[in-house]
């Protein structure tokens, strides 16, 4: 089921909330147009559809907790398959958050090339995302769901970095920088791989 996909290259993009992973990612997608499917973005869809699910996705979001693993792995392997005929590469953007995710999609799905850390100090994503949240009504950029966001990313999803290191596929991307030398050093990454 997951054949379609095999040839094409899957980069994880994992980094804090409002580090700058969406922001990378869409330049990414202009200069190489690899796929972005980002978890956050996918499931913000689902609840835009007014569906009985996206109400409950909404209340778990709104808290800045975690949705079940096994809807967000449905979701990024159904957008996935969808683009299996055009995608060269992938950029999944958001996930995983745990280590548990990156175990459950490389058994449903495959394994990544590339792990992009986009790595920014938590000051500078507090102040980034609650410049964010003046414009995005989005219900998690408010001071205080952005707190719960950053304690359980440092909990659940620094140590999907360490998981990942051990297979020496990390690539640590500093994110204080300006977007475009950041970008610069995605591109490296990126380049490394062909
Ligand atoms: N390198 C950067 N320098 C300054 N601001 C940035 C940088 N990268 C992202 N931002 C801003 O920070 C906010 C969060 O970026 P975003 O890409 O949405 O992060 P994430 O997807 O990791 O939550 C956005 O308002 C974005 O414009
Ligand atoms: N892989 C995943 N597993 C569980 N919940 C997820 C998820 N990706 C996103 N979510 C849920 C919980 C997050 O607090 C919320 C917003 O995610 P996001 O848009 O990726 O945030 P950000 O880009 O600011 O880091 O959606
Ligand atoms: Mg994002």
């Amino acid at each position: 089921m997951a054949e379609k996909i095999k040839d094409a290259k899957i980069i994880f993009v994992v980094g804090g909330p409002g580090s700058g992973k969406g922001t990378q990612c869409e330049k990414v997608v202009a200069k190489y147009g690899y796929t972005h499917l980002s978890s956050g973005d996918l499931l913000r869809a689902e609840v835009a559809s007014g569906s009985e699910r996206g109400k409950q996705l909404q209340a778990i979001m709104q808290k800045g907790e975690l949705v079940p693993l096994d809807t967000v792995l449905d979701m990024i392997k159904d957008a996935m398959i969808a683009k299996a005929d055009v995608s060269k590469g992938y950029l999944i953007d958001g996930y995983p958050r745990e280590v548990k995710q990156g175990e459950e999609f490389e058994k449903k799905i495959g394994a990544p090339s590339l792990l992009l850390y986009i790595d920014a100090k938590s000051e500078t994503m507090v102040s980034r995302l609650m410049k964010r949240g003046e414009t995005s009504g989005r219900a998690d950029d408010n001071e205080e769901t952005i707190k719960k966001r950053l304690d359980l990313y440092y909990k659940a999803t620094e140590p999907v970095i360490a998981f990942y290191e051990g297979r020496g596929i990390v690539r640590k991307i500093n994110s204080e920088l300006a977007v475009d030398d950041v970008f610069a050093e995605v591109s490296k990454a990126i380049d490394a791989l062909k």
